[in-house]
């Protein structure tokens, strides 16, 4: 019988836990930045990569939004496919247990920073995951910020599904550019069962490099407790003022 999500949790090693959020908190706090390989394991990791090909063929990926940077040229600014999954569908067990293991890594970071708080942030809630496929033929994702204007999320976490990749071939490079570090940049190979955890505002740009070959990736981000309370009542007010124009 498979072994149910917390079964397969539970056999995870709380050493390898804690060793992982030691990196986490020390990298992030540093560098703005943390890079985990063998995050999962290799069996994982390749459950993981055959749960997004099958989820990719079942049709259920739509396109990313694009945003049009005039009115006549709708500018492709991204061409990733993308859908958004909590865990619970089907064919998502592996992916329930890798959203739960990045969960706890984030808890436990908190925890084990005693005050609560990773970079001074609060962490409440997040997103659900999302999938994103680059078909290949050169799709990429142009130079941005997750979070330029306080939306709440205050880390991304990207996972990487994909089999024997190298960049120097097929691309795909994930390069941030972080802010504070005169013109260095981090270049990132979307490696089989690597995790990637980054502050979501300006502190790091990034794109997506042109991509010759299928690439996946799974994204969540958590959000800072209060900006993302602020970001609500930022919301609701402009609604409220909406309403009141259009009345
Ligand atoms: O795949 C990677 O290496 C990262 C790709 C990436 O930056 N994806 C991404 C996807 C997004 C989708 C909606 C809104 C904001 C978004 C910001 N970033
Ligand atoms: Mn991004």
């Amino acid at each position: 019988r498979e072994l149910s999500c917390k079964e397969q949790l539970q056999s995870i090693s709380m050493e390898w836990m804690s060793q992982i959020c030691q990196y986490v908190v020390r990298d992030l706090e540093k560098y703005g930045i943390c890079v985990v390989d063998n995050f999962m394991g290799k069996e994982r990791a390749e459950a993981i990569h055959r749960s997004v090909v099958s989820m990719y063929d079942s049709g259920v990926f739509v396109e990313g939004e694009t945003v049009s940077s005039s009115l006549e040229t709708t500018k492709k600014v991204r061409s990733d496919k993308i859908t958004w999954v909590d865990g619970s569908e089907s064919n998502c067990t592996n992916i329930a247990v890798l959203i739960s293991t990045i969960d706890t890594i984030i808890m436990n970071a908190i925890r084990m920073k005693g005050n609560g708080q990773l970079g001074q942030r609060t962490i409440g809630g997040r997103t659900k995951a999302m999938i994103a496929c680059y078909p290949g033929s050169g799709s990429h994702y142009v130079k941005h910020v997750d979070n330029p204007n306080r939306d709440g999320r205050c880390i991304t976490t990207t996972y990487y599904a994909n089999k024997d990749w190298d960049a120097k071939t097929v691309g795909g490079l994930l390069r941030i550019f972080p802010q504070g570090w005169a013109n260095q940049v981090v270049d990132i190979e979307p490696i089989l069962d690597r995790m990637v955890f980054f502050w979501s505002d300006r502190r790091n740009p990034h794109e997506v490099q042109p991509a010759f070959r299928t690439r996946y990736a799974i994204t969540v981000w958590y959000f800072d407790a209060k900006e993302r309370e602020e970001a609500r009542i930022r919301h609701r007010e402009c609604a409220l003022k909406k309403n009141k124009a259009n009345e």
